[in-house]
């Protein structure tokens, strides 16, 4: 028999657990359908695992830096692996078990447990069970990618998920890619005492930032001694597990123990029956949306990586907060209305927020920018990570800020500073005049922008 609900909402990732919260306490049924781990690739497979596994080798590089400190260790410290997962599985199970429970508690949810997919405008299909729902919200998410490289399906590879059910440390991590998965997982692991070669086919690491930004992320990850190749893209791989070949441009290869494939996302669409409901997607696969998200059948929203529009934790769960505005507040929030914002959490971060340098000076704008580097702010200094720099982007015009990037301590909180002025639609000038804490790296945003100069 078809049970009907009000709403039905496919993934348990960052948006879709609190929309149901919304609904059910507004009154309306929901059924929430998950085929696999609930807090999706966030909780699971992406920040929390990853973020726990890089404060443990923060502590590992500031335990192999104690004499710049001045302390000296009798013995240098060892890694022990097995704890170390061990720490990452606990903070992460009791994430996914949180969500678990808040779902299955939830008062209005119904809660399957299975693949779902859609097999008309208003029915699903999940484990077995077909369900019917007035309104249907897909939160489905991404997959690692997994290019058609010649000679890859001969060989074992990891994802961003497999390499965080590492037994032990790889002895050389090759890693394909050059991007956010990449960078995070190579410095960590370079940490953890693994050899790490970066093969990245741009002419630069994350080549979707200024020149200047990808050169200093460079320099960090070269400081110890992280194997750089750029302008190299992979072409074949070959070997057998433990000795793996990467055979680059044709003209260089490089073999490791170990390789990670960190070359983006593919959406979780191809087996939802979209289709079948005349929901459209793009030719990658991701769901079309309009601005408030609404795909091409209006009584079905996308929302999360599945739509194209985001690919991060944050803007996940800022389409939720868009959905819920346009579905439960009559409030016209859009996605057109979103600054972007991310962090890269190498050590030190970086905190981006709003445009690059190099994309406002494409908007025609007359721009100013102010700058420093980490080596002339004390608190770094005094931390002893000075390498990075900050960088503020304002129009001389309208003195909007455009955006802005900091490389160094504490990067991912202090980028906040100028996001939540940019926001309020503040002037540049309100930002110089507010009084910051000594000593942090944010007292150093009004000062730069006391020494704009024209970027021409
Ligand atoms: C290694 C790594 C590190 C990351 N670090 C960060 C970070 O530090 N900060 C940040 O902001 N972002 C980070 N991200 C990105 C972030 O994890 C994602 O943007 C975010 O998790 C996307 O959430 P989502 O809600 O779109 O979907 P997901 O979290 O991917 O959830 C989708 C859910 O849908 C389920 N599902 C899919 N299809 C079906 C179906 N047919 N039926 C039932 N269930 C289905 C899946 O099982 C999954 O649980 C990282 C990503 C990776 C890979
Ligand atoms: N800190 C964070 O917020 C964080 C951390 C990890 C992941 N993420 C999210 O996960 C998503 C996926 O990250 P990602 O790093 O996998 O993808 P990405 O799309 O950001 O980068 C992929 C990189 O791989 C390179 N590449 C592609 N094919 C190649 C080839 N054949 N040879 C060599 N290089 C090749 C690309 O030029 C690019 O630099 C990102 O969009 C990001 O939003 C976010």
């Amino acid at each position: 028999m078809t049970r009907h609900f009000d709403a039905a909402i496919i993934g348990a990732g960052q948006a879709g657990p609190a929309l149901a919260a919304r609904l059910t306490a507004s009154g309306r049924s929901v059924a929430f359908a998950e085929r696999h781990l609930f807090g999706g690739t966030c909780v699971n497979t992406g920040c929390t695992p990853t973020k726990a596994l890089i404060a443990s080798a923060k502590a590992a590089r500031m335990i192999a830096r104690a004499s710049d400190y001045g302390l000296t260790l009798d013995a240098p410290a060892r890694i022990d692996w097995a704890a170390l997962m061990a720490r990452k599985d606990r903070i992460v199970a009791a994430s996914r078990d949180g969500v678990d429970r808040w779902l299955a508690n939830m008062q209005g949810c119904t809660v399957y447990r299975g693949h779902a997919h859609l097999v008309g405008p208003h029915g699903i299909s999940v484990g077995g069970e077909e369900i019917e729902a007035d309104n249907i919200y897909l939160n489905v998410g991404c997959r690692a990618a997994a290019p058609a490289l010649p000679g890859l399906a001969k060989v074992p590879y990891l994802t961003n998920s497999s390499i965080l059910a590492l037994e032990e440390i790889p002895e050389h991590l090759l890693i394909i890619g050059g991007s956010y998965v990449a960078l995070e997982f190579a410095q960590m692991f370079r940490r953890f005492g693994a050899k790490v070669t970066i093969i990245e086919k741009s002419d630069r690491l994350v080549s979707r930032e200024d020149p200047d930004t990808s050169h200093c992320i460079e320099d960090i990850l070269r400081t110890e001694d992280i194997l750089i190749k750029t302008g190299a893209a992979c072409i074949g791989i070959d070997g057998v597990p433990g000795n793996i070949t990467a055979h680059l441009n044709g003209t260089e290869k490089v073999s490791g123990s170990h390789l990670l494939l960190a070359v983006g996302r593919v959406p979780n669409t191809a087996d939802l029956g979209l289709d079948v409901a005349g929901v459209m997607t793009d030719e990658r696969g991701f769901i079309q949306v309009d601005d408030c998200l609404r795909t091409s059948v209006p009584h079905i929203w996308a929302m999360g990586d599945c739509n194209g529009k985001g690919a991060f934790t944050h803007t996940s769960y800022n389409d939720y907060e868009i959905i819920a505005a346009n579905v439960l507040d009559r409030e016209s929030r859009k996605l057109s209305d979103r600054i972007t914002a991310y962090a890269i959490y190498i050590d030190p971060p970086m905190g981006r927020a709003g445009l690059t340098e190099a994309q406002a000076k494409a908007t025609g704008r007359r721009i100013a920018s102010g700058m420093r580097p980490m080596s002339r702010v004390s608190r770094a200094v005094e931390k002893g990570e000075e390498q990075g720099f900050m960088r503020i982007t304002v129009d001389l015009d309208s003195s909007e800020i455009l955006g802005a990037v900091i490389i160094g301590p504490g990067a991912d909180e202090a980028i906040h500073s100028v996001l939540d002025m940019m926001a309020a639609r503040a002037p540049w000038q309100t930002l110089q005049h507010v009084m910051h804490i000594h000593p942090t790296v944010s007292e150093l945003l009004p000062t730069i922008l006391g020494e704009l100069k024209p970027v021409t």
